[in-house]
């Protein structure tokens, strides 16, 4: 019967992937991207941390690991629609946790009930050692928290390093009038936010567009500035809201392997939304699976893969007696 299961998950695996990357080569200017300067693709070879940890590098010992980050009862509705319902989850240290589920399941909302854009109906939210019913967005960095958009959140003017220096400005804790100076804490300052920068610009192998306006680049290497701008925050749990949409099978492949390196480079914890069931599988230590609004499996990618409920909400699969499943209306 789990067999069975799998096997059809795995179709669905296939055809979900498959069907993301239509989507990718659809998208006005990829296929621009594409040809773009050759440069431009360089053959971003994952960290070397990435050719032995494949994925699931913490999952065995997981469950030893802090938790960081609790949701404790989370309910959150939109007039007459429940958002979320009763969530529990907490979140290992150093841990890649992937939130699926079909549209509408709540998985940004609680993106946005962690970052504090939204504030819950009911229950809190667990961050050192303090409860919050709405997470103060304005601390979010000291707490820790540092997080990418669906869309492109870029200043598509400026450099690659500019982009990713604004990620430190919550670090400036000189004046106005210092930082019109130029001297003391605040050159100091300035000279920590480009040096992290460009570590971090290295790190995701981006040091050959680092004076190219972010917006020129391709879409995947936009993203990828968006991930170091987060990085460079140096922040404990990172949220990534679909960090891969409409990018192509390589590019996906690449900021996978780039979300890995860096929870092993910094300890990062990683949270993320992704659609592409076959990258978090491959990329996630734990996944928890929302449907209407409530956690129904949270487990190692074989768990949940497993879970006739993950499979009954993603396909409309039908468990009938017989242990056959009848195929409904998918995604
Ligand atoms: N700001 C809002 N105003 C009204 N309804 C909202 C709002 N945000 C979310 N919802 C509703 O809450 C439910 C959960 O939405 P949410 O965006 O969290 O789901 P999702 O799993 O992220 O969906 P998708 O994969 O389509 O992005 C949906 O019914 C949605 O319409």
């Amino acid at each position: 019967m789990t067999e069975v299961l799998t096997r059809v998950l795995d179709g669905v695996t296939n055809g979900a992937a498959a069907s993301v990357q239509t989507v990718a080569r659809a998208r006005p200017g990829l296929a621009a991207d594409a040809d773009a300067d050759a440069q431009l693709h360089p053959a971003a070879k994952p960290p070397a941390a990435l050719e032995t940890v494949a994925g699931n590098g913490t999952a065995e010992n997981g469950a030893a690991r802090a938790i960081v980050l609790e949701l404790a009862g989370i309910s959150l509705s939109f007039g007459g629609v429940a958002a979320l319902s009763e969530v529990h989850l907490s979140v290992r240290r150093g841990e890649i946790l992937a939130i699926i589920g079909p549209n509408g399941a709540g998985k940004s909302s609680i993106l946005n009930i962690i970052s504090g854009v939204y504030r819950a109906d009911r229950g809190h939210v667990r961050l050192k050692g303090q409860s919050y019913a709405q997470v103060p967005t304005q601390a979010l960095a000291d707490l820790g928290i540092a997080r990418t958009f669906q869309n492109l959140a870029l200043f598509p003017g400026l450099s690659v390093l500019d982009n990713v220096v604004a990620g430190r400005a919550h670090r400036v804790r000189s004046s106005f009038v210092e930082q019109i100076a130029g001297v003391g804490r605040a050159r100091r300052e300035r000279l920590d936010a480009r040096a992290r920068a460009i570590e971090v610009i290295d790190f995701l192998q981006l040091s050959a567009l680092a004076a190219r306006p972010a917006g020129t680049l391709p879409y995947g290497l936009q993203k990828r500035v968006e991930l170091a701008r987060a990085l460079v925050a140096e922040p404990e749990i990172l949220l990534l809201d679909e960090p891969m949409a409409g990018m192509t099978a390589s590019e996906k492949a690449e900021m996978a392997g780039f979300v890995t390196a860096a929870r092993d480079r910094f300890g990062t914890t990683v949270v993320l939304i992704e659609h592409d069931i076959g990258v978090v599988m491959s990329l996630s230590d734990r996944v928890a699976v929302f449907d209407h609004g409530r956690t129904i499996a949270l487990g190692t990618p074989a768990e949940v893969q497993r879970d006739p409920r993950v499979i009954d909400a993603y396909l409309g699969v039908a468990v009938e007696d017989d242990g056959d499943v009848a195929r409904g209306e998918g995604l």
